[in-house]
């Protein structure tokens, strides 16, 4: 039947039961925009097991896709971790989009519940650094050493937590340090067995033999996870509404439209929000620090313009950071892969794309489909409007409060690790020391 579908060019050899499974190696983004080239095509298609796969990887392809057959590629592929662990399917990020209204009805009052429950962004902000402000470190003169990786986590982690649960779980300071700990282990395994890393998804033969032991693990870890956020639901209940957060908020449209608003639906929103915002957010903000610590140029001129302002809410560039740096490699719809990554390092679609230059966004909006950290078209990301907040925020007060200095070469390597979000390679490790401005600010 493939033979007849007019399907855009495709690698030789597909071999018999999985496909171009064998071609694709770590970095998958890298090597989609190898193969792209390899064909000199810029819409490839791929069989990954059984599925087909298309790749696009140009802007004139994203707005074909995005604005007139935007309702076709609405919806997402199943994946195992989203029956298992995803209540069947039935989150935000749910494949079947057309056939549950509450997609957007959930989408809509994510957006306000989220809103409703005061980010915390100037807390959150200084969260990491909390041990520097209260101890004896919290000193101008004193350097002061810091992974950054492990501390934008936190931040990031407890900020939606608290926004969607009212809890923090990261840190030193955290509220309940044993129940802190079990989450901390269920959504670590959870983001190792994200979307796209389990073979069976692509060989369903391997579901049925239980290979390694991947589809009990999914099963145990779904029921873990649910017994947790069934927790942080009956917690909020028993608040009767008088919690500012999320899942308190959802509570009380429950109470309106209980046929909506179950608790399974509840659970599977609070879940999604913290797998899918933490992580993103966390892995911007370092790879946009890294940046800026190899061009300290362009960091004394951010830190400048916010000094001339005296407040952290002023962040003009902060999206011009994300968007050179921290955008996610591609989105996936139905199966079809849009190779960010490489549309936004084309020189026939950016010039000089690999150089850090922030002032090329100066002008504000930028037209045509090149630009695109948060995905395009109707299931592109809800979060979009918190991350360039929180993202805006962190940014200008880590700029703002501190001094910072490189720890060595190794820093200016940007090469990305593995994983969904494409965090760095090398965690980013730099020396701080604290100005005075921050008693001000934080
Ligand atoms: C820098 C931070 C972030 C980046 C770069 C980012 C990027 C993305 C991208 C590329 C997609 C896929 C879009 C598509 O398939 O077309 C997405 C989806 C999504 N994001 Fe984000 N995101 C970020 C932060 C957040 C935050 C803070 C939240 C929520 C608290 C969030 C919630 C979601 C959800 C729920 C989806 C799935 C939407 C759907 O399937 O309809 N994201 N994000």
């Amino acid at each position: 039947r493939r033979k007849n579908q007019n399907l855009p060019p495709s690698p030789v050899p597909a071999l018999p039961v999985i496909g171009h499974l064998h071609l694709l190696k770590q970095p998958l983004h890298r090597t989609l925009h190898r193969l792209s080239q390899k064909l000199g095509q810029q819409i490839i298609s791929l069989r990954f097991g059984s599925r087909l796969v298309v790749v696009v990887s140009s802007p004139a392809a994203v707005e074909e896709c995005f604005t007139k057959n935007d309702i076709v590629l609405a919806n997402r592929p199943f994946f195992a971790i989203g029956e298992h662990v995803g209540y069947n399917q039935t989150t935000v990020v749910r494949p079947q989009w057309s056939e549950l209204p509450t997609v957007t009805t959930g989408a809509t009052s994510v957006d306000f519940a989220l809103s409703r429950s005061s980010p915390q962004v100037g807390s959150t902000c200084s969260c990491p650094f909390e041990r520097t402000r209260s101890g004896f470190l919290f000193t101008s003169w004193l350097k002061l050493h810091v992974e950054l990786k492990s501390k934008l986590f936190e931040l990031s982690f407890n900020n939606i937590m608290r926004m969607v649960a009212g809890k923090r779980y990261l840190g030193e300071d955290v509220d309940n340090h044993e129940e802190a700990e079990r989450f901390r282990e269920l959504i670590r395994e959870a983001f190792a067995q994200s979307v796209a890393s389990n073979p069976g998804d692509y060989l369903p033969v391997l579901r049925w033999i239980n290979y390694k032991g991947m589809e009990k693990n999914l099963v145990r870890l779904g029921k873990k996870m649910d017994a947790f956020m069934q927790g942080l639901v009956d917690e909020n209940r028993r608040g009767n509404g008088k919690n500012n957060n999320m899942i308190s908020h959802l509570l009380s449209l429950q109470e309106s439209q209980p046929e909506y608003y179950t608790d399974q639906i509840i659970k599977g929103l609070a879940l999604v929000m913290l797998n899918a915002g933490t992580d993103t957010s966390s892995v911007t903000i370092e790879w946009a620090m890294t940046l800026l610590l190899n061009h300290p140029d362009v960091l004394k001129k951010a830190r400048a313009e916010l000094d001339n302002h005296q407040h952290p809410c002023y962040y003009r560039m902060s999206h011009p950071l994300i968007a050179q740096s921290g955008d996610t490699m591609f989105h996936v719809a139905q199966f079809l892969l849009v190779n960010a990554w490489a549309i936004h390092r084309d020189p026939r679609v950016w010039e000089d794309p690999t150089s850090f230059k922030p002032e090329r966004f100066e002008a504000g909006e930028v037209e045509g489909h090149r630009l695109m950290p948060f995905g395009m078209g109707r299931r592109s990301c809800p979060g979009t409007g918190l991350a360039q907040r929180v993202l805006g925020l962190a940014l200008a007060s880590l700029i703002q409060c501190f001094e910072w200095e490189t720890m060595s070469e190794n820093q200016k390597d940007l090469t990305e690790g593995t994983g969904l979000s494409m965090p760095k390679l090398e965690p980013l490790v730099a020396m701080c020391r604290v100005r005075h401005i921050m008693d001000k600010i934080l």
